[in-house]
């Protein structure tokens, strides 16, 4: 194996740590601290998990953290109601509604219900316009981590050649729009790509954003290629008992040719989380007119 590993559940660590001092400062220049509303609705084990975590990350950063569950049968208009409450809440400065969403709501309609200063997942219609204009928004989670760890692991972004596979409004698209901001000549791949282990063979960063277990083999990558795995796939191995987690990318294959490569797990998922911390102290500082948190936004 040749590729360095990026350890994206230590980068999170020192993100959140950043994230705490900048709370605490925040405390003591107003006297209040950020608060997160998650919003659950359902019964989906994954997300119980996600929210577990998030909520316990949220509290050891010094914010409040407020937990909604509403079971799967909800009505659409009670969650809107549920949402205006907490639009209208003082002590809430970012809502995420953990997606996806029961298959009788309209997903959409619920996220433009956000007010978009508080829609610290970056999903709102206003924030979308915003990043792809190039104002100041709310920018999605997952591709804000996965910034980070480009930026670390490579300095400058500029001339080099992106490939990102996925085109989904969550990952794929936000992720593309960071990357041609910060200079990269970007392609975006998806289902109906043709040839994709040669479009993917001339990127100098490959983001893999698919949910199909280990799909990107290791002859698609170019030697020293920066290889950033989104995918959060749970397999169960043939005789194994326990099923386990694998990326979109097949790690050993690809770790063998690249320069870099996150793992999964310990690689982008924590950063996702992190950065959920980061945009919430982001939401309040604007809200409080403090200047902008330091090295946490894009
Ligand atoms: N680590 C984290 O924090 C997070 C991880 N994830 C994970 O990332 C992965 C992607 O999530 P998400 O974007 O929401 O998924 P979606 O299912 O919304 O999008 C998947 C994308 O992959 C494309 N695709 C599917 N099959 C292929 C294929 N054979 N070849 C090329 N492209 C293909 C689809 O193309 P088309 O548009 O043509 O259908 C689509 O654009 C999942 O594994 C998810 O669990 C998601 C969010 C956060
Ligand atoms: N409104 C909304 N916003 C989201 O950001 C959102 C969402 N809905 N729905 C589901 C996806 C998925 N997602 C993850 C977050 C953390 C990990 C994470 O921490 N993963 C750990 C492993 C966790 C485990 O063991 O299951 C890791 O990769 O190391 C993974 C996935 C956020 N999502």
């Amino acid at each position: 194996m040749s590729a360095t590993i990026i350890d994206g559940k230590a980068f999170a660590a020192v993100v959140r740590a950043q994230v705490a001092t900048q709370v605490a400062a925040a405390k003591a220049a107003t006297g209040q601290v950020p608060g997160l509303a998650v919003v659950l609705v359902g019964e989906d084990p994954a997300s119980q998990v996600y929210v577990r975590n998030k909520n316990r990350q949220t509290v050891e950063v010094g914010m409040n953290s407020f937990e909604h569950k509403l079971a799967a049968e909800t009505a659409e208009a009670d969650l809107l109601a549920l949402i205006a409450q907490l639009n209208a809440d003082p002590a809430v400065d970012g809502i995420l509604v953990q997606l996806p969403l029961p298959a009788h709501m309209n997903a959409e309609a619920v996220i433009n219900a956000i007010d978009s200063a508080k829609d610290v997942d970056g999903f709102h219609i206003d924030n979308v316009g915003k990043l792809v204009t190039g104002q100041k928004a709310m920018v999605p989670c997952t591709p804000l981590g996965c910034l980070m760890l480009l930026r670390d692991t490579l300095g400058t972004l500029e001339g080099r050649d992106a490939v990102v596979i996925g085109r989904s409004n969550i990952v794929g698209k936000p992720m593309a729009n960071l990357l041609l901001r910060d200079g990269c000549t970007v392609t975006v791949a998806h289902s109906r790509t043709a040839n994709l282990p040669d479009v993917v063979r001339r990127a100098d960063i490959v983001v893999a954003a698919v949910g199909r277990p280990e799909m990107v083999k290791g002859d698609w990558i170019k030697p020293g290629a920066v290889v950033i795995d989104v995918g959060i796939n749970r397999v169960q191995p043939a005789g194994a008992e326990k099923a386990k987690l694998v990326g979109d990318c097949d790690f050993d294959s690809c770790a063998a040719v690249a320069g870099a490569i996150t793992p999964v797990p310990g690689g982008v998922g924590p950063m996702t989380i992190a950065c959920l911390l980061a945009n919430t102290l982001t939401a309040f500082c604007r809200r409080h007119a403090l200047p902008e948190p330091e090295g946490l936004t894009a």
